[in-house]
């Protein structure tokens, strides 16, 4: 991963003239305007790959759409293409081939438009020390040619809790402060879409939680926010969406709550006493599998919803004069599902 230096650099050199002469809005432009942000994806990734020069494809062809406003985590094994895909729409790395455009703007021919929108909070800890928090926050605005805007520095700072040590030095704070740094210079020079990668990695479960919150709470500011993660638990706590990425192919995008609703699916397994050839008559209205042996019946049933069934079946079964020795339930994981499909990948 680079540094955030690298990237402010990156950026500050692109500035400049993203501001110059513009011609006039007309009304029609204007009031499109105002129609599109509602509409238009903050990002839109289509048919993106990456081969590098060793030959190496580290992304197939990925598409990709994030909502404004979503906090969306990027789940994958080490060297799925995580850090390539963010480090090609924050303009690190170019392309094979494909298109990104960041609210609109392509990423190659609108460069200076589109990392203006950017912020990238890196996964190493790269500070300067010796700054104090305030000095390093308000350079990193200044390298994105942004002008001096002390309200705004105070806001980041007191939305990251680090308003008390804006006079330390940044050596002398904790791991954690020194994380919620990293986000601050990012979020300098207001971008709209933070990227955050790995934000919790090595942290231990207090600090996680409260990274959790600040993340929250920059949602909560309207900032939509993509999160690389290998902690499955994070992204079920904090994402909207999750995605999920292996050998450089997107496998998997969904809404957590549905991913959530799946995870919810129970499995009653009931061992039978006396192999069954087929399921009795009048158990046809429960989704019910008999297994090949006939001694096992398993029925699916949703832990989310009101009424799992299961009551009804076991004296329906009874009625029936079906008698089991045993019974087992499981639940699916995202943990598992995640796994399988990774698996199923290879
Ligand atoms: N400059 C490069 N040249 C050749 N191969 C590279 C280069 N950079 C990355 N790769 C390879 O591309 C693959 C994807 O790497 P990437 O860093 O995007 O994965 P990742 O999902 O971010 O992994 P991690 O979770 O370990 O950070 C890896 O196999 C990596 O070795």
């Amino acid at each position: 991963m680079p540094t955030t230096h690298g990237h402010d650099a990156a950026v500050a050199e692109a500035e400049p003239d993203a501001v110059s002469g513009k011609p006039e809005k007309t009304v029609e432009t204007a009031r499109a305007d105002a129609i599109l942000p509602r509409m238009q994806p903050i990002l839109s990734i289509t048919n993106l790959s990456k081969t590098y020069a060793s030959g190496f494809e580290a992304l197939k062809g990925i598409d990709l759409e994030i909502r404004r406003g979503e906090i969306f985590a990027l789940l994958g094994p080490n060297g799925a293409g995580k850090t390539t895909l963010i480090s090609i729409v924050c303009g690190l790395v170019r392309p094979s081939a494909g298109t990104v455009r960041v609210d609109g703007h392509d990423i190659i021919a609108d460069y200076r438009a589109a990392r203006s929108i950017i912020g990238l909070v890196p996964q190493e800890l790269t500070t300067d020390s010796f700054e104090t928090v305030w000095a390093t926050v308000s350079f990193s605005r200044g390298l994105f040619g942004k002008p001096a805007n002390p309200a705004y520095v105070e806001k980041v700072l007191k939305d990251l809790s680090l308003w008390d040590k804006r006079d330390a030095k940044i050596m002398t704070l904790s791991g954690g402060m020194k994380r919620r740094v990293l986000i601050a210079k990012a979020l300098a020079h207001e971008p709209r879409l933070l990227f955050l990668d790995e934000p919790t990695a090595g942290v231990d479960v207090e600090l996680r939680r409260d990274m959790w919150n600040v993340v929250r709470t920059l949602r909560d500011t309207g900032v939509t926010v993509i999160l690389t993660t290998h902690y499955i638990e994070e992204a079920e706590e904090m994402a909207d969406r999750i995605g999920v990425i292996n050998r450089g192919e997107l496998v998997l995008v969904e809404e957590k709550d549905e991913l959530m609703r799946k995870l919810g699916r129970k499995e009653l397994t009931l061992h039978l006493q006396v192999p069954l050839e087929a399921l009795p008559p009048g158990l046809d209205g429960y989704a019910l599998e008999l297994s090949e042996d006939g001694t096992e019946l398993t029925y699916v049933y949703d832990t989310q919803g009101e009424r799992t069934g299961i009551t009804t079946l076991l004296q329906d079964l009874s009625g029936a004069g079906v008698r089991f020795r045993d019974l087992q339930t499981r639940q699916s994981s995202l943990e598992e599902i995640f796994v399988s499909l990774v698996r199923n990948a290879r």
